[in-house]
């Protein structure tokens, strides 16, 4: 029996693979082109140029297909020195294999078409049919400092992830190196860049993020806690997006003392897959803020491929057929399956759940 989501799989990776091209070309570039999106958030040429190429994929061999995508392209059709500046971007950032950029369907026509194809996001989303989730850059924040950021991308269908892919620059290539918060303002590209990606019911992998085509994945799963007191767990950057102080205190009583590592973007997913860090935890900060399902959708899937459980901080998987955010859901708790159960006690007699 042939696999399934297999031609899903390699267009998505290719795609996020040639999208990260772009990110890390206006990451060594001093001028990110940033601007602040209506609710103060900032935004890059990186993030609208890799929405571009990424959705330039998915329309050449999924045209049918919806899309739940960030960005939109309001802002650069009144900019035009913004919109020239991503054009630029776009239109000279290509895989350096002549087969995988034929595979992808090569350039972008014009800049019109660009605009539209950034456009081409804003399905609504929700419980039926064929659903990508693209977050071009998760982490913007984390992006222009300098830190940990991802290009995600799952398709959902039916309201369930099927396939999920994240690549992240910025983390080892090595699954086995130690967990940092910071990958330093001297570090260089060199050992760094690596994609994670899993299929519903076959695993998760994780390989070097390339230039071309793709490199040969390992398997990934995540490490079976045996003392809870030695575990590691990741959170925000940002205390605005997940609540630290809770977190401290979630820790002391599973009477974990390693301090938390904290990074952005979904980078932590990744990393908890891979047997890096063993918990992420995600605590509200607001009663109205809802997540967004391109923050999660790729990562969501790659730990539970791992061998891990992922709930909002009810205990509840998180519900993808919502709409463009996870409406019925609050908060991250995702851990190895054998202790996840733990965990969820302890956030909710510290949450008050
Ligand atoms: N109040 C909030 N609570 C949780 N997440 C938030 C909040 N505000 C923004 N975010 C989102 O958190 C994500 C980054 O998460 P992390 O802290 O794990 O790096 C971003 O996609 C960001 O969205 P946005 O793109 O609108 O900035
Ligand atoms: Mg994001
Ligand atoms: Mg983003
Ligand atoms: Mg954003």
């Amino acid at each position: 029996m042939t696999s399934l989501y297999t031609k899903e799989l390699e267009v998505a990776q290719l795609a996020v693979q040639r999208a990260a091209r772009l990110t890390k070309r206006v990451f060594h570039e001093k001028a990110k082109g940033t601007v602040s999106k209506d609710d103060k958030s900032p935004v890059t040429i990186g993030d609208f140029g890799a929405q571009a190429l990424i959705i330039a994929a998915l329309q050449h061999h999924f045209p049918g297909d919806e899309i739940v995508a960030e960005e939109e392209a309001a802002q650069l059709r009144e900019d035009k020195a913004l919109r020239e500046q991503i054009w630029e971007l776009v239109s000279t950032t290509k895989l350096d294999d002549v087969v995988a950029e034929r595979f992808l369907g090569g350039a972008i026509e014009s800049e019109e078409a660009m605009l539209e194809l950034i456009d081409k996001g804003g399905s609504q989303g929700g419980g039926r049919g064929r659903i990508w989730a693209i977050d071009p850059i998760d982490g913007t924040k984390g992006f222009l400092r300098g830190g940990q950021y991802a290009v995600c991308l799952g398709l959902m269908v039916d309201g369930d992830v099927k396939v999920g892919v994240l690549g992240c620059p910025n983390l080892p290539v090595d699954d086995a190196a130690p967990l940092t918060a910071d990958i330093g303002s001297n570090a260089t590209d060199e050992g760094r860049g690596v994609i994670f990606s899993a299929v519903v019911g076959q695993g998760a992998t994780s390989r070097p993020l390339g230039t071309g085509a793709l490199a040969e994945g390992k398997n990934i799963s995540m490490k079976p806690i045996t003392e809870m007191s030695s575990a590691t767990f990741c959170e925000s950057v940002e205390s605005g997006h997940s609540n630290q102080s809770d977190s401290a205190r979630i820790a002391e009583k599973l009477n974990i003392t390693n301090p938390s590592v904290r990074m952005d973007s979904q980078a932590k997913y990744g990393s908890i897959a891979r047997g890096a860090g063993d918990i992420y935890l995600r605590l509200p900060t607001s009663k109205t803020y809802q997540e967004k399902i391109w923050d999660h959708a790729a990562g969501d899937l790659i730990v539970r491929e791992a061998g891990g459980q992922v709930t909002d901080t009810t205990g509840s998987r998180l519900d993808f057929s919502k709409g463009r955010t996870l409406a019925a859901n609050k908060g991250v708790v995702a851990a190895p399956a054998a202790v996840h159960g733990q965990v969820i006690k302890v956030v909710q007699e510290v949450l008050g759940l």
